[in-house]
């Protein structure tokens, strides 16, 4: 007799998994696809990336996205279809990078799927009090399982908001896990679409840890380019920014929002940082002249102080080792901007602890389901980490 419980207790057995980590992030660029390799569980989890690949979303499909993303009225009849279809499209991906890498989907142990975050609404940045903090992510993991035949799990944030925290950053358990060490004070910072840092004391235990986002990454950059360039996604190696000035009023401005004076941890997302609070900025600081260069040059220069002023807010802002990951790690006007903010850091790609920067977070999501189906719950004493749900294939 075939009993998923037992395959499950099988895998959990087993000295190493092989676990497919899949992230589709704030920035809507496409899937990030993390093949991994993991051998044991909690602090002495070892992960390989055996194959990595991002495969872009259509424009169109994009689009249809963007549409239900981070607002408040969407048609929700959008929001049930894309609830199938981003799960259908994943797994139909998957399938694609298995060809392309020559691997068979039966040799594979779990896929572990984030899902398309399409609200993130912390209480904290709500005016009414009534509702605990929320987050939603869809594309459904059944239909990855189907689509793929192989178990998912998915849905990683709700054990957290259960918990009674906000969702996110759920990183802080993978960098501790990984990246724990005797020797120096460590902070991962991340630039995706929206930024976030895990602070990484030497010879911390977990509840010495802090994880928190800063405000945006490459958020309000992207916003502003796709607006005003046509054909334009980003700020490809910062060309644009470049040629333009910061402007200290609408710097300023944009630094002035109590997001920015709350105590740490806190997350936010595209829902609070969008070109409707730069134009409220431009209009705050009385502006009427300003070139689409001065505006991108003073977004790259906001985001960076959003995530120094954030490192500066911890007692680690000096004498540590800062490791960077994410899309934003490609924009050297950004990380060149938080050098000369944080000149005490000695700043390091991830890459220096073998791990491709871009593919961080995927890996990220392996280890959670590899703690999930392996772990010992026990490892971050009260903060369970069993997050996600399980889909079965069949
Ligand atoms: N060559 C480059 N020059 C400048 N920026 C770049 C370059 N390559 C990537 N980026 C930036 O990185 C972004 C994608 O980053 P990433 O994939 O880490 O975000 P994400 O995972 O979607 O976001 P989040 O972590 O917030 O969910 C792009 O939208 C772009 O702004
Ligand atoms: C709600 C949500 O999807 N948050 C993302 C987003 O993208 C970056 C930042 O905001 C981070 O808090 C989180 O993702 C990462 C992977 C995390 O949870 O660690």
């Amino acid at each position: 007799m075939k009993n998923w419980l037992s395959e499950m207790n099988a895998i959990s057995l087993k000295k190493e998994r092989l676990i497919i980590g899949l992230m589709s992030g704030t920035s809507l660029d496409g899937l990030d696809i993390a093949l991994c390799k993991i051998e044991g569980t909690g602090l002495s989890t070892k992960v390989s990336v055996i194959a990595f690949q991002t495969i872009p979303y259509t424009d169109a499909f994009r689009d249809s996205i963007k549409k239900i993303c981070f607002v408040k009225s969407v048609d929700l009849e959008q929001v049930c279809l894309l609830n199938s279809e981003i799960g259908r499209l994943h797994g139909t991906y998957i399938n694609q990078f298995l060809r392309d890498n020559n691997i068979d989907a039966k040799s594979m142990d779990l896929i572990a799927s984030h899902g398309q975050t399409i609200f993130h609404s912390p209480k904290r940045l709500r005016e009414e009090d009534y509702f605990s903090n929320a987050t939603l992510q869809i594309g459904d993991a059944d239909q990855i399982a189907c689509v793929t035949g192989i178990t998912t799990v998915a849905d990683f944030r709700q054990k957290h908001i259960a918990q009674g925290k906000e969702g996110a950053p759920l990183a802080i358990y993978g960098d501790y896990l990984l990246f724990s060490n005797n020797a120096e004070n460590r902070i991962f910072l991340n630039i995706g679409g929206i930024a976030n840092f895990t602070l990484l004391k030497k010879e911390a235990t977990f509840d010495d840890l802090l994880s928190t986002d800063t405000g945006p990454g490459n958020t309000l950059m992207d916003q502003y380019v796709y607006k005003n360039f046509e054909g334009k996604r980003y700020d490809k190696n910062a060309e644009i920014a470049l040629g333009g000035t910061v402007n200290v009023d609408l710097l300023n401005a944009l630094l002035d929002h109590p997001f920015f004076e709350n105590e740490l941890p806190k997350t936010t997302g595209p829902e609070l940082f969008n070109l409707e609070y730069l134009y409220e900025a431009i209009r705050k600081a009385n502006l009427k002249m300003l070139s689409h260069e001065d505006v991108m040059a003073t977004l790259n220069r906001f985001t960076a102080c959003g995530i120094a002023n954030a490192i500066k807010q911890t007692q680690l802002s000096i004498n540590s080792v800062i490791y960077i990951s994410g899309g934003g790690i490609h924009n050297s006007l950004l990380t060149n901007n938080l050098k000369e903010l944080l000149p005490s850091l000695s700043f390091k790609n991830i890459e220096t602890l073998g791990i491709n920067p871009d593919a961080k977070e995927a890996l990220l999501f392996a280890i959670l389901a590899n703690e999930t189906i392996a772990g010992d719950y026990r490892s971050f004493g009260d903060n369970a980490l069993s997050l996600g749900k399980i889909s079965l294939p069949k």
